[in-house]
């Protein structure tokens, strides 16, 4: 694969490396000291609330930021070099595209400055824009905007598919179609970054999820993991009156929170809290459920945010104003405008 033409650390280059990587907007900071690597052939979701920090890790990873401290590498040399051999495609937020030109035109104008891109038909077939092909890329609706920007991104055949909420604006459908074709890619041991606030995509589709929090990374690991980590299962049941003191020293418990008369207790041996329940008569309306994703991404991420206090940055941040022909792809000539 091309990837290994600039592979400077040699075959055991990551695809992806952060060490300590900073990046602050004023007295934001964006990014805050972040270490990650990413293997070749991983599909890894980025996942976070609003303002987490993702887009900005994407815009340090592809190197339309630069960060303030630590470093940022992509196959085992600087971003730039992965961008200019044309090993990396991107589906950005908020990308413009150029007027006039229709969407075969911009794929194809795309593939071309890429070394080894994928046939045009492939191309538009992954997307699901082989109806499209004739149309003018400034008269599609969002979702088939959201479809071109994916072209855009796989036109040049990269091996590391950078996605930064790749299914915002598709419908159900569109949504199905465009995992299915992201999968294939990935099959090709092609390297796979999406973020995403979906956490039924992250764990579906992920091999691994990457949870940010202002700026840190809080959680890596497989969905099964992360359930793991916010305690393996939720225990509830009626307080029937009775007081909730001791049951936070119940075996396993980790957590207690009270909603009108019943009590949720999180655990990590759901076994031994029944048990201990039990024993004090407390099993009225008991249920035993496994904690979901969404618990666990909401323990790893509860609680104030300590920069939250703006408009979500991405309207105006790095990734917004690109707006050529190659806005979506990470080729160097589309970054001439760059303010950041
Ligand atoms: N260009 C910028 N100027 C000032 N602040 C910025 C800029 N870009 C991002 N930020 C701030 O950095 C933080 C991280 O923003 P970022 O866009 O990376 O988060 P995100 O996880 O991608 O959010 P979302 O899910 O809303 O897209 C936010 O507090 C945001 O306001």
């Amino acid at each position: 694969m091309a990837a290994d033409g600039v592979a400077g650390g040699g075959r055991a280059a990551r695809a992806v490396s952060f060490t300590g990587a900073v990046k602050s907007y004023g007295a934001v900071r964006a990014v805050a000291g972040m270490d990650l690597e990413i293997g070749r052939g991983e599909t890894v979701a980025l996942l976070g609330r609003n303002g987490a920090g993702k887009s900005t890790a994407i815009s340090l990873l592809l190197g339309l930021a630069e960060p303030d401290a630590g470093t940022v590498e992509l196959f085992g040399g600087p971003s730039e070099r992965a961008v200019r051999a044309g090993l990396v495609g991107a589906m950005l937020q908020e990308a413009r595209a150029v007027t006039r030109v229709t969407v075969r035109e911009l794929v194809a104008f795309v593939a071309g400055r890429y070394p080894d891109p994928l046939p045009l038909a492939e191309v538009l077939e992954l997307a699901g824009i082989g109806e499209l092909a004739g149309r003018r890329v400034d008269r599609l609706s969002g979702g088939q905007t959201q479809r071109v920007r994916f072209a855009v991104a796989l036109a040049g055949n990269p091996s590391l598919l950078v996605l930064d909420e790749p299914t915002a604006a598709l419908d159900v459908e569109a949504r199905r179609a465009f995992w299915e074709s992201m999968r294939a890619y990935a099959r090709g041991g092609r390297t796979v970054l999406f973020s995403t606030h979906y956490l039924e995509e992250a764990d579906v589709h992920a091999d691994r999820i990457v949870v940010l929090d202002r700026g840190r990374i809080v959680a890596d690991g497989t969905g099964e993991r992360l359930r793991h980590s916010a305690g393996g299962a939720l225990v509830a049941f009626d307080l029937a009156g009775r007081g909730t003191a001791g049951l936070e020293l119940l075996p396993g418990v980790r957590s207690v929170e009270v909603r009108g008369d019943r009590a949720r207790l999180r655990t990590d041996d759901s076994d031994a809290t029944v048990i201990a329940l039990a024993g004090l008569g407390a099993i009225r309306g008991l249920e035993v459920a496994p904690a979901s994703l969404d618990d666990a991404f909401l323990a790893l991420t509860t609680g104030p945010t300590a920069h939250a206090t703006g408009p979500t940055a991405h309207a105006t941040g790095p990734t917004a104003h690109a707006t050529g022909p190659t806005a979506q792809t990470t080729d160097p000539a589309a970054r001439e405008g760059e303010t950041v």
